[in-house]
This record gives C-alpha cells, structure tokens and sequence, in this order.
C-alpha cells in the first residue's frame, strides 16, 4: 500500500479498539445508544447518510464518536474524522488557565506550528508542497497533499501563488457572462447588470471569470 494517507488512517492497532469498544459500548446511554446503532446500520449497509448530532456541551456527543470509531475500527474500517489532526477530538487535553474554573483550551501541536514566514501563504506552500518545482508533474506527490481553507478568497490568493510556480504555457480561459434577456420581465432589465460587474462575481460553487 503506498498512499501515505491510507497508510496513516490504518495506522491504529484493531485489537487495541475491540476493547476500547467494549468498555465504550457497555456505558452508552440510551440515546448514544440510538444513534449508535443507526450509524452503524448505515456504515453496515453502506448507505451514505449524514447524521447531525446535537446536544449542549458535555452531554457525550465525543464520547459517541469515540465508540463508533472504536467499533468501525476494531473491524479495520477506516474513519476520517473532521479533526483529523487531533485537535479538538479529544486526543489533545484540554487546558485550564489561570483564574478559570474549566478547561476550555488546547495547545496547538509543535508539528502544526509555523514558527517563521514572511507571507504565510509562501511558507505554507512551501511546507505542503516542498519542492514543487521540481516535482509539479509527480501525479503521486501531488496526490498525497492539499491545503485546505474555508474561504474563497483564500483559495483564489493560493492557486494564484502556486499557478506562478508552475512551468509551461499559460492560457486564460474567461467564462462568457450576460444576462439572458429573455429571462427578465422588464426590457431593459439586463442593462441593470453589466459584464464588467458580472465578472467581478466570485460565488460558491461557480468558478472565477477568469481561468
Ligand atoms: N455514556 C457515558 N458514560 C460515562 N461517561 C460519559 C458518557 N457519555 C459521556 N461521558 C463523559 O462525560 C464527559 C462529557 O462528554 P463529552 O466530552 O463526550 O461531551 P460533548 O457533548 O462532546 O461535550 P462538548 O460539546 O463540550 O465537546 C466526558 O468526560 C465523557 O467521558
């Protein structure tokens, strides 16, 4: 098996989790209960569904995860979780500080720090993808990474950064973009919405103008 992340999401001992899962298992509570034998029937059946678990803070929401993981993998099925680096799944202890009466913090990991940088952008890329000159065609290298973020803006200033570092031509593709003018009521609705304005559009789902 040669693709690390596989390799990492296996990574965990299956026996080790059929005895957590047993100890996990036997204090659910009713409702951990429920939802624990509805995911497990639709992981079983292989139905695809999405489970929102709601529930004020401390009520064992983690701790349900927890055994559901324990259980998928005591049958080494792999679980990506959301906090994939630890953080925040419980892994990572959480801190109290001075003066307050809960533990509502966490230090991040050294290995998820980024000590020095002059642009975080160039130095994330560069911890992501190092020597991307050179290997920008290795289809597995390029596998194996990715930098995630929540905005669209983020995204746009990040492929544009990397797009720099790549070799060959470039060609610019523009999306054509105009009102449809059989689609408005009024006439002269479609003048309300000129091209220039169409084109500084950036909405989700929906690539840039230009790419
Ligand atoms: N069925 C259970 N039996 C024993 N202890 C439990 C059970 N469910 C939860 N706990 C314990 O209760 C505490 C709070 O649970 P947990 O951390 O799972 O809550 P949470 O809903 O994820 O909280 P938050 O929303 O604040 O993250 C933990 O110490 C957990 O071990």
């Amino acid at each position: 098996m040669d693709n690390r992340l596989i390799r990492e999401a296996l990574a965990f001992d299956m026996n080790q989790s059929k005895i957590e899962h047993q100890q996990l298992h036997s204090l659910l509570n009713l409702e951990q209960c429920l939802i624990y034998e509805d995911v497990i029937q639709s992981v079983r059946n292989q139905k695809g569904q999405f489970y929102f678990v709601y529930g004020p803070g401390g009520t064992g929401k983690t701790f349900l995860y927890k055994t559901i993981i324990a259980r998928l993998h005591s049958e080494r099925i792999i679980v990506l979780t959301v906090a994939y680096s630890a953080v925040g799944d419980g892994t990572v202890p959480e801190k109290m500080k001075e003066g307050e009466d809960e533990a509502t913090w966490i230090e991040i990991p050294e290995r998820f720090l980024i000590k020095s940088w002059e642009s975080p952008i160039k130095q994330i890329v560069k911890e992501t993808y190092p020597n991307f000159t050179t290997r920008q065609r290795d289809d597995e290298y390029l596998k194996e990474r990715a930098i995630l973020t929540p905005r669209n803006d983020d995204a746009d200033a990040i492929n544009a950064y990397m797009f720099k570092k790549l070799g060959g031509d470039f060609i610019t593709y523009n999306s054509v973009v105009e009102v449809c003018k059989d689609s408005t009521d009024t006439l002269d609705q479609h003048n309300q919405y000129p091209v220039e304005f169409l084109n500084t559009l950036n909405l989700s789902d929906m690539p840039p103008h230009a790419l």
